[in-house]
């Protein structure tokens, strides 16, 4: 029987790219037999009212095409529906996608991986009713989250630079009370981070090693330390050696209470609300293709 996957484009992403790929997805899908309906997204409520008429509508699967921002949109309905759900990784941060292992860069090798078929189930995180695909950033990193989201220029990653550099001039290190499966920790840190995937931020492996789907929310905790040691910290964030920083302190749990006052937590790059936030963990609640 011909498979139906529904495409929904969110054109806006990545400046463009979101439209730019949708062709290139459909064409490949219709390559391999499967008839693939396109809605494009005219706004963000758009992609949870088209993926919940996708799911009611008895379609095979879904495919979005976007970055975070889309894919934390769809998730809100996809989660725990059982439709399998294919990423078209088309933003400027992707994070969703690196984090189940979705090709970045060739969006033909992205939809071969849906083509192909083989699906599993990953663990998404819950805080202010909200599933939370990647990682929920309440410091330093949501201050220079809400800057970068503020500026039009530059662009893509290099805004983040630019509003780290800017942060950076007047930042000082916070009060926290951190509760992980009711341990109290209560600390002065440059920025706590809870997440079930390792990065954020285009590739920030801030919670290095985690593991999507161990029914585990991972907890990064940096301690206060200079702003020449936390602007060194970044390059190895990149590449995830930041690790051997026995500063650090790197948790897990099933359950996580950040507070800070006066911080607003950000999350799959777009604010979730001041903190404090609960998060929890929905094991297993949407199965992707990857
Ligand atoms: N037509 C539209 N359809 C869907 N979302 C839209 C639309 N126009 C604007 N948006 C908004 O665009 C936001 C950003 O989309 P998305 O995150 O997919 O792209 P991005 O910001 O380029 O990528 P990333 O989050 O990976 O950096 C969404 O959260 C949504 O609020």
């Amino acid at each position: 029987m011909t498979r139906k996957i529904a495409l929904v484009v969110n054109p806006t992403s990545g400046r463009g790219l979101g439209a730019r790929v949708a062709p290139v997805v459909r064409r490949r899908f219709e390559e391999a037999g499967i008839t693939a309906d396109e809605y494009t997204t005219t706004c963000a409520e758009d992609v949870g009212r088209i993926s919940a008429a996708v799911i009611a509508s008895g379609a095979d699967a879904v495919t979005l095409i976007g970055g975070d921002g889309t894919i934390h949109l769809g998730a809100q309905v996809l989660a725990k529906s059982g439709m399998p759900f294919g990423v078209i990784p088309a933003g400027t941060g992707n994070d969703f996608a690196r984090g189940i292992g979705v090709p970045l860069k060739d969006p033909v090798k992205a939809a071969d991986l849906i083509v192909a078929g083989n699906t599993r189930s990953v663990d998404l995180a819950v805080a202010k009713d909200e599933y939370i695909t990647t990682i929920v950033a309440g410091g330093f990193d949501s201050l220079v989250n809400k800057r970068a989201n503020a500026m039009r220029w530059p662009k893509g990653n290099a805004r983040y630079t630019v509003a780290t550099l800017a942060e950076l001039r007047t930042f000082k290190p916070l009060e926290y009370v951190v509760t992980v499966d009711g341990e109290v920790i209560e600390t002065k840190a440059m920025l706590v981070a809870v997440g079930t995937g390792p990065t954020y931020g285009g590739g920030l492996q801030i919670c290095a090693g985690a593991e999507i789907d161990d029914g585990l929310l991972d907890i990064t905790i940096i301690p206060p330390i200079s702003r020449l040691t936390l602007l060194q910290m970044f390059p190895k964030l990149a590449k995830g050696t930041h690790v051997t920083d026995p500063r650090l302190r790197m948790l897990r749990g099933k359950s996580v209470r950040i507070d800070s006052p006066g911080i607003t937590a950000y999350a799959d790059g777009e604010p979730l609300g001041p903190l404090p936030v609960d998060i929890t963990i929905a094991p297993g609640a949407l199965t992707v293709f990857a």
